[in-house]
Order: C-alpha cells, then sequence, then structure tokens
C-alpha cells in the first residue's frame, strides 16, 4: 500500500468509545495514531492514565494531549465521541488548524447544530449518530416501509441504552425519526411522542412514538414498530459490540482526510461505506 497514512487523533481517550477507537486506529493498516486527548480537569482521566498506557505500551507510546497548544500536531482528522460542548470546542480548534472531523457524540442542542452545519463552511464535517452499518442500511428500510404503510399504522420506536448513558431519546432513535417524518411530510418536532402518562387518549394517526430503556450494559438496541390492525413489523438492530461504531468512524476517516469543506451526516455515509467497499 503506496498510500500515505491517515493520521488521526482521538478526542475522549478514556470514554468507552474513545478506548476501543485507539484501538482499532491502532489494529487499522491505513491509519496512524497521532495523539489522543483527554479531559485535563478529570479526575477519572488521571486515575485511568497509566493504566492505559500499560495497555497500549505493546503497540506504541500513547501520546496524550494535555494542552490546546500541543494539538496543533500534524494530524489529518480529529475524532470526536465525547460531550456536545467538548465537541464544539474541538471544532473551533479544527477550524483554525484547518483539520477534518469526524463527530459521532450525540445530544447536541438546536443551537449546537447549527454551530456544526456552519463550520463547514471550513472544514469537512462527517456528523452521524452510529456509525454501523446495520443502522445506516436501516435508515433507508425504515423509510421505505413507512413510505407504503405509514399513513395508517402506527410508528413507535424503542431504543435500549446502558445506565451511563446521558441524553435520551438516542441520537439514533431521533434520526430514525426525522428521517420517517421528513419522507412522510410530517413536522418532526409536532409529530412526536416522547412522553406518556395518565389519561393520554387513544393514540393519534401520523405521529412517531418514543420510548427509553435504560439498563446494565446494554451497548445499543434500536427497534423500530409498524403497528396495525391484525399484523405488525419490527425491524431491530443491535449493536452487540462497539467497535462496529468504531470502524465505521475510523472508515469515515480515511475517506474524510483529503476533503474540503462540507458537511454530511448519516444518510450520505451508506453510501461512502459501498463507495470504500468497492475500492478495496
Ligand atoms: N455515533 C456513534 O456511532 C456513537 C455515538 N456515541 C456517542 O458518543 C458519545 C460518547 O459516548 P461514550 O464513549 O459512551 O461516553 P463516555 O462518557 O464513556 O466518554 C466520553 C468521553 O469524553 C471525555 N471528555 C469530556 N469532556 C472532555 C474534554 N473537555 N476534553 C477531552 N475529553 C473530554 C470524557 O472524559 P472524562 O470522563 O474524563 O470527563 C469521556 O472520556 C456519546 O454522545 C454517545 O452517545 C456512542 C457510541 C456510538
Ligand atoms: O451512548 C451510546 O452508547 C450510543 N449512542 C449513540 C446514540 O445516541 O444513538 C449510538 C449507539 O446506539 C450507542
Amino acid at each position: 500500500m503506496n498510500q500515505e497514512k491517515t493520521k488521526i487523533i482521538i478526542s475522549g481517550a478514556f470514554g468507552r468509545m474513545g478506548k476501543i477507537l485507539i484501538k482499532e486506529t491502532i489494529k487499522n493498516q491505513e491509519t496512524s495514531l497521532i495523539g489522543a486527548i483527554i479531559n485535563e480537569n478529570s479526575k477519572k482521566a488521571k486515575e485511568q492514565q497509566s493504566e492505559i498506557k500499560k495497555d497500549f505500551l505493546n503497540y506504541f507510546f500513547l501520546k496524550i494531549l494535555k494542552n490546546n497548544h500541543e494539538r496543533n500536531l500534524l494530524y489529518d482528522v480529529l475524532i470526536d465521541f465525547t460531550t456536545p460542548q467538548n465537541t464544539i470546542n474541538n471544532l473551533k480548534y479544527c477550524i483554525k488548524n484547518q483539520k477534518n472531523i469526524i463527530i459521532g457524540t450525540t445530544g447536541f442542542n438546536e443551537q449546537q447544530l447549527k454551530t456544526i452545519k456552519s463550520a463547514a463552511k471550513n472544514i469537512a464535517i462527517l456528523f452521524s449518530p452510529n456509525f454501523s452499518i446495520g443502522i445506516n442500511l436501516l435508515y433507508n428500510i425504515t423509510k421505505y416501509i413507512a413510505s407504503i404503510i405509514g399513513k395508517y399504522v402506527d410508528i413507535e420506536i424503542i431504543e435500549y441504552h446502558h445506565r451511563n448513558k446521558v441524553d435520551a431519546p438516542s441520537g439514533t432513535a431521533l434520526q430514525i425519526g426525522k428521517n420517517i417524518s421528513e419522507s412522510m411530510g410530517w413536522n418532526f418536532n409536532k409529530d412526536t411522542i416522547f412522553q406518556r402518562y395518565g389519561i393520554v387518549g387513544p393514540r393519534k394517526k401520523n405521529k412517531i412514538g418514543y420510548s427509553v430503556v435504560r439498563g446494565g450494559d446494554i451497548i445499543g438496541e434500536h427497534k423500530i414498530l409498524f403497528a396495525d390492525l391484525g399484523e405488525q413489523i419490527e425491524i431491530i438492530h443491535k449493536a452487540t459490540n462497539r467497535s462496529a461504531f468504531a470502524r465505521g468512524a475510523i472508515k469515515a476517516a480515511i475517506w474524510i482526510k483529503n476533503k474540503k469543506m462540507d458537511y454530511l451526516i448519516c444518510q450520505t455515509y451508506l453510501k461512502i461505506f459501498l463507495l470504500l467497499k468497492k475500492i478495496k
């Protein structure tokens, strides 16, 4: 392979996703891990620092980037699976240093989403709440089913995640709902049922209902139910290992390396994956 490796920095080195991203970036023949950023103010990060260095000592010397100055290293792409506020901060550094970014973080508010979109006037951004291939296929499958029976069935999205997840519903569940709403000509902000409690009355038509489950170490499960009278369709995706997300994000980083400014969200991601598969 003659092509130069994609130089990657990972933000959130000690997070659930950060750790697996580090492992997968090291394993990947087409990428080279330049460093990983920790939360300087985090007690947990200080405690885990020696542990993670020990873990990776056999592979390489993990460069922990502690301050903003250090981030101006030669890298191509930053991968960020952290928190909304930290992602917004990272975006500023990426714009300043003209580096592209892969965003996997979820839970952004409207203002933050606008900031991400406008940052794409300066750098290339691929932003997806779910980097697994299965979910990106499911986006299309559910839109297709909705286009045929969506007007007369009840559509419910049920998502299951681990007890430490802080945002709800998941970014993926919201994206599935937005895709269906858009394809049906519904208004996602109005035609959504996020809560039910007490005497809520019969279910209204043309609305998407949400249920959120949090427990134990569930990595991520999304179920889309199309319920009619006398029959139901359920489309289920289960993530059984975070490496599915990490590998997808790394593929995306390789792809975005030399791209100029642009903003791409998840639906485009499947096309990118298929393209990469064809190339190999
Ligand atoms: N798009 C996708 O495919 C997927 C998206 N996600 C999303 O990714 C995000 C992270 O998930 P997960 O790994 O489980 O969460 P974790 O809480 O395990 O990890 C988040 C990490 O971000 C770090 N962080 C926070 N602030 C800073 C900062 N200022 N500088 C550097 N690091 C910082 C935290 O450090 P500390 O704890 O030390 O403060 C922590 O290590 C979530 O939004 C989740 O929904 C998750 C899986 C797949
Ligand atoms: O926080 C998680 O763990 C996950 N978050 C993403 C989301 O909010 O959609 C994706 C995945 O299901 C895991």
